[in-house]
């Protein structure tokens, strides 16, 4: 298993945020993040990431517990787009993305062949090559948050951690942003809220609610009409459609 997570508990004063989260993915494989707001998704996001540290439980990068993984080394394999990503400096978008190869950089090497290379695949995969010069400051909501997930492309992580990234994107670059992701081939676990979106793109899923684990598996054994209405409390009926089936919510 590329990563494997044990019964996290993480909690914020007395109240339990992550509660007894175990999960483990493939290596290549995309995990889609589901669950209602303020179910856990981005607090499991940060532990996993190395960010936040559970009060129990284990989280291993192939077979390596995180907590004895550097930072520096975390930093080169791990990347993780959070929501509301601010980037306040205004900088031109090539800089940004640059900053995606701070973990790759030792202070003597100079900037690399394989540092543009890195940024400049990052920048066309995101559809920003145009953009490159262009000041972070003037950009709209959806172009920084596809300059962001350069920024992480550009690191060329290992495991790749996005949360809600079709936030803010228009309908052809949340399906491009989500194409892209299927394909790169890295182990990555994406929150989402369109449920079709999980369904078309992810290889698995898991849901929460109130920071517990309440299912898992391929997007056909855990999207059903009960579990959307136990999780989510809408109706929906289930069509076909030629990537599996398509969810009708019902007014
Ligand atoms: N640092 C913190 N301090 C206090 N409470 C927190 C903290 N971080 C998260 N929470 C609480 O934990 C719960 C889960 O938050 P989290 O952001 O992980 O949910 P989410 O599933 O990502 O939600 P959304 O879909 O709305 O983005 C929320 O009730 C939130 O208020």
């Amino acid at each position: 298993m590329s990563i494997q997570a044990e019964n996290l508990i993480w909690r914020v004063g007395r109240k339990t945020i992550v509660d007894n989260v175990s999960l483990s993915i493939k290596p290549g494989t995309v995990l889609g993040l589901l669950g209602p707001n303020g179910s856990g998704k981005s607090s499991l996001l940060r532990l996993l990431a190395g960010l936040r540290r559970p009060a129990t439980g284990r989280i291993t990068l192939e077979g390596r517990d995180i907590a004895s993984i550097s930072r520096r080394d975390l930093a080169q394999r791990v990347a993780l787009v959070q929501q509301h990503a601010a980037t306040e400096i205004n900088m031109a978008v090539e800089d940004v993305v640059r900053l995606g190869r701070t973990p790759h950089r030792s202070p003597l090497a100079g900037w690399t062949q394989l540092d543009s290379h890195a940024v400049d695949t990052a920048l066309q995969q995101v559809g920003m090559t145009d953009f490159r010069h262009v000041s972070w400051q003037s950009l709209s909501g959806g172009e920084r948050q596809r300059v962001h997930i350069a920024r992480a492309l550009a690191q060329q992580p290992r495991e790749l951690f996005l949360d809600e990234p079709t936030n803010h994107l228009d309908i052809q670059h949340q399906l491009g942003l989500l194409r892209l992701i299927a394909r790169l081939g890295l182990t990555s676990i994406v929150a989402l809220h369109d449920l079709n979106h999980a369904a078309m793109f992810c290889d698995y899923l898991l849901v929460l609610n109130h920071g517990k684990v309440v299912a898992t598996g391929t997007p056909a054994e855990v999207l059903t009409p009960e579990l959307l209405k136990q999780v989510f409390q809408v109706e929906c009926d289930f069509a076909p459609h030629e990537d599996g089936f398509h969810i009708l919510f019902k007014k």
